[in-house]
């Protein structure tokens, strides 16, 4: 089965989604800006919006693949269970003592299960008999596996150019862990036997919300809290390399909660459009990074990002619609990610039903928006962007 994906707009053939479970009940107000919640969701709730979600886009053709049913496959061998069982035995934290008594209750799991405590983690009481000096002085408020609260957000732990997958290094430690899973799954699971893939977690560090296609050949890379500059110049390398793209830009992002990500900004609704927040539209800036001599890179000063862009994909302007009306509305859609639509295909769109003016604005310009609620999911800050990776699209591309 062929993957490949060359824009962020082409039609939407295969998404990876990731339906919030038990990882989500771990949040507490303890925990929950460590693990980079601002809230508690309710989890029930959230699920049905989730599931919402997935039918909507279910509705227009699209193929919905789940993560924990492909972490529940790969989990059936003995080399993948062994791998990703390792990931988690491997933590310094836990000591000899615990980690071996981790590691006996792991085994008695079956690749539900195990899937399962890879997700949601291991609380204190879920552990029956925990001995020596670890476990003792543990508060029984602490995981002995920390939960991944958000592997909802699918998107920053892997991301495919063309025909090949980067599956990323995440920044923050409350995340870093999710790539193990999507690793397994794209180097282990049958479906994606003998996909290349472009980058590998412990690289420098890399997130899928940062990288948007802009078109065949195009990336732009946001580099800020998340995605380092060394980060977008080793993937600009490897992507040169491989004949995967002829321009990188990079673009600098304020180190802010509210612009964590590139896509919490900018994301693409057309061959030639974005929705596009208007506090940085026109501040942001890119830095055009193309394929010199001998693996050098060649490195252009920066210009305005819409400019850059439009270069880049050979049209004559970048058409901007505005988040909000005014710059009060702008910002409230915003951090409630007006911006992060996902789009199906070409002029459609989806947005949480919320950002009410963003999505008059969408419309008024000729998107399509389908609307979903997502009350309790944007409690993670992420929109539809952030909950899915395309696996598959229609190449924009000859
Ligand atoms: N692509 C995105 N914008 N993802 C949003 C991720 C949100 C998540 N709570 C984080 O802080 O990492």
């Amino acid at each position: 089965m062929s993957h490949y994906v060359d824009s962020e707009v082409g039609r939407l053939g295969t998404v990876l989604l990731h339906r919030p479970g038990r990882e989500l009940a771990r949040l507490t107000p303890r925990n929950n800006d460590s693990l980079l919640f601002d809230g508690i969701p309710w989890v029930g709730r959230a699920q049905e919006e989730h599931d919402k979600f997935a039918a909507a886009l279910r509705d227009r053709g699209v193929e919905v693949l789940y993560l924990a049913d492909l972490l529940t496959d790969v989990l059936g061998t003995a080399f993948a269970r062994a791998e990703l069982t390792e990931a988690v035995l491997s933590d310094v934290r836990l000591g000899d003592t615990l980690r071996a008594e981790v590691a006996v209750h792991l085994a008695d799991l079956d690749p539900a299960g195990l899937a399962t405590v890879l997700m949601a983690g291991l609380a204190h009481e879920e552990l029956r008999t925990g001995s020596g000096l670890v476990y003792s002085l543990l508060d029984r408020h602490d995981f002995i596996i920390d939960p991944l609260p958000n592997l909802l957000f699918t998107r920053d732990s892997s991301v495919w150019v063309g025909g090949e997958v980067a599956v990323t290094s995440l920044a923050m430690p409350a995340r870093s862990r999710e790539t193990t899973l999507t690793h397994a799954i794209y180097r282990h699971h049958p479906r994606f036997a003998g996909t290349p893939l472009v980058y590998e977690p412990g690289l420098e560090h890399l997130e899928g919300g940062d990288v948007l296609l802009l078109g065949p050949g195009v990336l732009a890379v946001g580099v800020g809290e998340r995605t380092r500059p060394a980060g977008a110049e080793r993937l600009a390398r490897r992507c040169f390399a491989r004949g995967l793209a002829h321009t990188v830009l990079v673009v600098p992002i304020a180190q802010e909660r509210a612009t964590m990500h590139l896509d919490t900004v900018c994301t693409m609704v057309d061959v030639d459009a974005v929705v596009m927040y208007p506090n940085v539209a026109d501040s942001l800036e890119a830095w055009t990074v193309t394929a010199g001599e001998d693996d050098e890179l060649r490195i252009f000063p920066p210009e305005p990002f819409l400019t850059a862009a439009a270069k880049a994909l050979g049209i004559d302007t970048m058409r901007v619609i505005d988040t909000g009306l005014d710059p009060i509305t702008a910002e409230r859609e915003q951090w409630d990610d007006g911006n992060n639509t996902l789009a199906i295909a070409p002029r459609l769109c989806v947005a949480y039903e919320r950002n009410v003016e963003t999505n008059a604005q969408l419309e008024r310009a000729g998107i399509e928006v389908i609307r979903i609620s997502g009350s309790e999911l944007g409690s993670g800050r992420g929109g539809p962007r952030c909950m899915s990776a395309p696996v598959n699209r229609a190449p924009l591309g000859h």
